[in-house]
């Protein structure tokens, strides 16, 4: 009898641990523009413009940097003990966690998917004001919504393969004959909801906001420039090869990455094919063949555990960087150099 699959909506919240609340509120609230809809000294709720729940990232003080969840909202309350029952069958770690314990969430499962990473599913959750047309109150990049997680991980295809048996359908990939080195895999109808992008994991690579137009985020970018903040962006402003999407990178104080993002496509038709992106096409990544910076594929936030440990790395055999010459503006890079 096959484990029934949970429904899963979209990925909906993160939670990233910090280790200058302060500073981080500067950089996500005032210099970026999220919305604080609840805090205290040790944890901030942010959302953006056009979301309906309470928030949708986590800032949470703590003595290192991590990734504490990725969260999923799933259709019903019986899919959150459905997902319980999934992950319990593959012998996967399953937590129970009660209503509240993060603020404006209803009772949810937290488990460690089989790439290592924490990962949570929900239903319940508290509606927060509705600000989608308090123009007055926008500012920053006028972050509209949470869009998509981005993981490292050694084995993309395991990692696809996984995620397919939850639901998800792929958009898009970048391959060649010998492996798949990234993916892109969706639940709500748009290019993704999860990313796989092949290194040494777990760790996150960014989690992404939907903003309106292309134009906040040249806004974003003057602002940072106006600040002398702008070692803050790692990589873009660019169009995407995969996705179509307008983008930017940015590095938060403690280094996590976030994209800002607008412009993809819909995903929703039942009969959606995936686009097959080759390794050695310099407009896979950035449509004007523009370089990937280095630190863009080899660094990433720690995944803490369930226990909230750090997870130990695992390299992978082969890694995009190592084989793609050309647009990214470099020559062949040994694994070793790598792991330097
Ligand atoms: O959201 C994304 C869409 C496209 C790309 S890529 O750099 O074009 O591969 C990266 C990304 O995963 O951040
Ligand atoms: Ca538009
Ligand atoms: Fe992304």
């Amino acid at each position: 009898m096959p484990v029934p699959v949970p429904d899963v909506v979209r990925a909906a919240d993160a939670e990233l641990v910090v280790t200058d609340l302060r500073r981080s509120r500067w950089f996500w609230v005032d210099v970026l523009g999220f919305v604080p809809i609840e805090e205290d000294d040790e944890v901030v709720y942010l959302r953006g413009y056009e979301e309906f729940l309470h928030h949708s990232l986590v800032l949470r003080q703590g003595a290192r940097a991590g990734l504490r969840r990725l969260a999923y909202r799933v259709r019903t309350p019986q899919d959150v003990g459905r997902a319980a029952d999934f992950f319990a069958a593959e012998g996967l770690p399953v937590q129970e966690v009660p209503a509240g314990a993060t603020r404006g969430i209803g009772e949810a499962v937290r488990v460690e998917d089989p790439l290592g990473f924490p990962v949570e599913f929900f239903h319940a959750a508290e509606r927060g004001p509705r600000l989608v047309q308090r123009y007055e109150l926008r500012r920053g990049a006028e972050p509209s919504r949470i869009d998509h997680f981005n993981v490292m991980t050694p084995d993309v295809r395991a990692a696809h393969d996984f995620y397919a048996r939850l639901g998800f359908s792929t958009s898009e990939t970048i391959e060649d004959d010998e492996n798949l080195y990234a993916a892109w895999m969706f639940r709500k109808p748009t290019v993704h909801d999860i990313a796989f992008t092949g290194g040494a994991g777990p760790r996150l690579h960014h989690i992404a906001f939907f903003v309106p137009e292309s134009h906040h985020i040249l806004r974003i970018c003057d602002i940072l420039g106006s600040l002398g903040e702008h070692p803050h962006i790692e990589r873009g402003p660019g169009r995407h090869g995969v996705s179509n999407a307008f983008y930017l990178y940015l590095r938060d104080p403690d280094g996590h990455r976030l994209e800002l993002y607008t412009s993809d496509y819909y995903t929703g038709d039942p009969d959606h094919e995936t686009y097959r992106w080759d390794v050695h096409d310099p407009r896979r990544r950035d449509f004007w063949g523009h370089d990937v910076v280095s630190s863009w594929y080899r660094e990433g936030s720690t995944a803490l555990g369930l226990d909230g440990r750090p997870k130990p790395l695992v390299h992978p055999a082969a890694s995009e960087e190592t084989v793609h010459v050309g647009a990214d503006g470099l020559g062949v890079v040994t694994e070793a150099q790598l792991r330097s």
